[in-house]
């Protein structure tokens, strides 16, 4: 082969690395992100949606947990989601961080992101934070400590053992101590903490990524009535900042923080709106009546 030959091969390939690059980080290769700028790293919102969900499917041992489910929400909203016990909210909340693989459907985040193409790792590394129900702290360590560890799991191995918070993370650690409602607490192990301390210790800690999208599922589950209405508090607080999907069974917090509910039923939407509005459809009456 002549020289000339091989330096065409190697433009050839070296051009052909950077297009499926580009196609896998900026817009999956899709028309609806061309002509806009694409910034490596942000989620592209100029649709005016975070996240859509269109027409997803999945079943389990031929029953369907999720059946054509669509769902779009905008960036900044905070979103509730009810519905009766097995209607598919976490299988929705796991399809949409990569636990669970749709049999159908597109997920997208933001309007270039297809997450269908995506890992459970990579998903969060995005921006995407899931909290359990459960609190998973590490009680062992003091709650600065655990914060700390949020914004070292960022970093691979070997940069997080010479990690040393610099003034910016200091800072951020800073804010979110407040945010969280524990700056009086910094030094106390997580495991002396309430049951509402360390949900806010928890939700703090996917705080320190800075998150575009937040699921939350069941966040006041066990809390005392006061921690019920400051977490209500820190959830309009995030709102704007960051978009939150909250899944609750309790009406009265969400009759506190919610714009928009979306009522899920055997696996779809079975009707969206303001609380009063999916509270007196009759069809929502008659699912959580009728069970
Ligand atoms: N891995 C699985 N294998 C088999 N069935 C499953 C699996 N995951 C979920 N399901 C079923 O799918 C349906 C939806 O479950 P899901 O947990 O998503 O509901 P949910 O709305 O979160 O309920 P809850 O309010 O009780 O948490 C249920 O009937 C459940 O039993």
């Amino acid at each position: 082969m002549t020289p000339d030959l091989m330096e065409e091969g190697a433009r050839r390939v070296s051009a052909y690395a950077q297009l499926a690059t580009r196609n896998r980080t900026e817009s999956g290769g899709r028309a609806a992100g061309f002509g806009r700028p694409v910034v490596p790293g942000e989620v592209d919102t100029a649709h005016g949606r975070i996240l859509y969900l269109e027409d997803v499917s999945v079943s389990f041992d031929g029953f369907k947990a999720i059946n054509k489910l669509s769902l779009d929400i905008a960036p900044g909203e905070l979103r509730c989601i009810i519905g009766p016990n097995g209607a598919g909210k976490t299988t929705m909340m796991d399809i949409i961080t990569g636990k669970t693989r749709p049999d159908h459907g597109t997920v997208f985040f933001g309007s270039t992101i297809d997450l269908l193409r995506y890992k459970e790792a990579e998903i969060a590394q995005m921006g995407i934070g899931r909290k359990f129900q459960k609190p998973t702290v590490f009680e062992q360590l003091t709650v600065y400590e655990n914060l700390e560890l949020a914004l070292k799991t960022d970093k691979g191995v070997k940069a997080s053992m010479f990690f040393r918070p610099d003034s910016a993370d200091s800072d951020r650690l800073a804010e979110v101590l407040r945010t969280i409602h524990l700056a009086d607490s910094v030094n106390r192990l997580a495991g002396t903490l309430s049951h509402g301390q360390k949900q806010w210790l928890e939700i703090g800690m996917l705080l320190m990524q800075d998150p575009k999208l937040l699921l939350l599922d069941e966040p006041v589950a066990g809390m005392t009535d006061e921690e019920t209405a400051r977490t209500a508090e820190l959830f309009l607080s995030l709102k704007g900042q960051h978009s939150l999907m909250v899944v609750e069974h309790d009406m009265s917090f969400i009759r506190t923080i919610s714009e928009k509910v979306t009522v899920l039923h055997e696996g779809a939407v079975l009707a969206e709106g303001t609380l009063e509005q999916v509270q007196g459809d009759e069809r929502v009456i008659e699912v959580y009546l009728g069970r």
